[in-house]
């Protein structure tokens, strides 16, 4: 029973798939994607359950989201357990990604609050009030590399503003997302309020061309993301959030402390096994016997990064990459850097056949004259050494992207000169580039969104303003408009 429909877990009439543990083969879900009829099912369920989860109000929902929230700290282990399970991240981290689920709850709660809800204003013989109305039935799509943190960011915002969900996970990551519905489940929320509907690109495309949602929340690739713009045009009535992804750029330039840059490069490129939207794809390091030392220091460093299974004791930087595919898929993406020019300083190598196990590479590409503007989502920083600082930051915005994007310099005036040229919605100064906070708004320019950040400012696509002005009773004015008598 995989599905989530109406309040009901019931099976999947679709192909059946399965998900595996990427360290180990092991299978630990299996079940039967969604058909049209069932997408068309949950849709329903989620357009029915609408009004009265709106007309429960603003406590009435928050209570509930609270119960999710006990929910999610009563079973915050077995999240993170499952999330390391299907993703191969390793535990350490998904603990993190539990917890962000967690502190999700009154961060969203907040930023309604703050940045929707409602407020009234004192005019002429009445007031003005403006309120904010849930868009209606809305489809939240997952990616696989944060199962769990990344649809509970739009998830938790949509519900609070009352609009009711269908959710379709990453056909990676069907175990998280079945465990995230049964703690709604135990949470009490009411049937239809929010569906699960489990599958593949068709699942996907039943749900975004189904005329009867309203809004449609999406991390995933830039190149879905695409498609579904597409899919949306001539809708405008329709709310569309992108969060997509980035070939994010990182400048080094005189820093004092070479060991503290190397650790945010670390941090920025390799963490997630490179899996993360925000992590550093391409690092600029100045020319001269500086940057040399650098080199030598990150390269050293790459090669001491650990890298085993999401259980291993100790506990590895790295775990595995999502799939046997995407690591191989990262082995072609060095092959092509290579033929095009690039030098590797540490390669990237799969370590284990029919497993997402890579080690972390490390490649020059200075010589290559047009270097591919791609995302390589995996463990694979480029290097570029360049001249002078201009040239560092027009080449690191030379980018169909703007997700993230930073400088490590000790000097407060090249981050300004740095701050005010580079095109990116994260940016940050001698922080690495990943991690971002949920009380700040995520999201990029570019390729990497739809101007619809999310995190702290998801409470903007979730509901429409809906502006007023009120008298408790009519009144004739004092002095009527020139014209008229009564
Ligand atoms: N900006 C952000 O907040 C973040 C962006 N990402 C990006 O996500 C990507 C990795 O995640 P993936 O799961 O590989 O993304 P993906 O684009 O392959 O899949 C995302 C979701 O869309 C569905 N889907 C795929 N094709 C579809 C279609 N034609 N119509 C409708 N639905 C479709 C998938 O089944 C999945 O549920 C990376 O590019 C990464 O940068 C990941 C996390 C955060
Ligand atoms: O949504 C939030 O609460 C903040 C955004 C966030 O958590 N970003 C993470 C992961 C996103 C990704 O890279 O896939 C990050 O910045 O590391």
């Amino acid at each position: 029973m995989e599905q989530f429909i109406n309040g009901q877990w019931l099976a999947g009439k679709g192909h059946s798939v399965q998900s595996t543990n990427p360290a180990n083969k092991e299978v630990i879900w299996q079940g039967n994607t969604a058909t049209t009829e069932q997408v068309n099912q949950a849709i329903e369920a989620a357009r029915n359950a609408q009004f009265d989860w709106f007309m429960l109000g603003y406590e009435g929902r928050i209570a509930v989201i609270n119960a999710y929230k006990a929910q999610l700290e009563a079973h915050k282990d077995e999240i993170a357990e499952t999330i390391a399970q299907e993703t191969g991240k390793p535990q350490w981290e998904t603990a993190t990604e539990a917890g962000a689920m967690i502190g999700k709850i009154g961060l969203s709660i907040q930023s309604y609050d703050k940045r929707t809800g409602t407020s009234t204003n004192e005019i002429p013989a009445g007031r003005a009030v403006l309120r904010h109305k849930p868009h209606g039935v809305v489809a939240v799509f997952g990616p696989y590399n944060f199962p769990g943190h990344l649809p509970n960011g739009h998830i938790v915002p949509a519900l609070i503003a009352g609009n009711t969900v269908v959710f379709k996970p990453s056909e990676l990551t069907p175990k998280v997302a079945e465990l995230m519905l049964k703690c709604w489940e135990k949470a009490g929320l009411p049937a239809g309020v929010i569906n699960l509907v489990q599958g593949e690109v068709e699942t996907g495309k039943a749900l975004a061309s189904h005329p009867q949602i309203d809004g449609l929340f999406f991390t995933g690739s830039s190149r879905t993301g695409h498609i579904l713009h597409e899919q949306f045009a001539g809708h405008p009535g329709k709310i569309l959030a992108l969060e997509m992804g980035g070939n994010n750029p990182l400048i080094v330039k005189d820093v004092a402390d070479t060991k503290a840059a190397v650790h945010e490069i670390l941090q920025s490129a390799y963490i997630s096994a490179g899996q993360r939207c925000t992590c550093a794809r391409r690092l600029y390091i100045e020319q001269g016997a500086k940057g040399d030392e650098l080199i030598a220091m990150l390269t050293e460093a790459v090669k001491q990064i650990a890298v085993a299974p999401w259980n291993a004791q100790p506990q590895p930087f790295m775990g595995s990459m999502i799939s046997e595919g995407a690591a191989k898929g990262m082995v072609a993406a060095q092959d092509n850097l290579q033929s095009l020019g690039g030098q590797s300083l540490v390669e990237l190598k799969h370590l284990e056949a029919g497993t997402g196990l890579v080690s972390p590479g490390l490649i020059d590409v200075t010589a290559i004259d047009a270097l591919p503007d791609e995302e390589y989502f995996g463990p694979l920083l480029q290097v570029v050494r360049y001249q002078d600082f201009d040239q560092a930051i027009n080449l690191a915005n030379d980018t169909r992207y703007g997700l993230s994007a930073g400088l490590l310099a000790d000097s407060r005036e090249d981050y300004d000169y740095f701050l005010a040229r580079i095109r990116a919605g994260i940016v940050n100064w001698n922080k690495q580039i990943t991690g971002a906070s949920g009380a700040a708004p995520f999201g990029g320019v570019g390729a990497s969104g739809n101007h619809r950040a999310s995190a702290f400012y998801a409470a903007d696509y979730c509901a429409y303003p809906v502006a007023s002005v009120e008298a408790d009773a009519v009144n004739l004015p004092t002095s009527l408009s020139p014209g008229l008598k009564l």
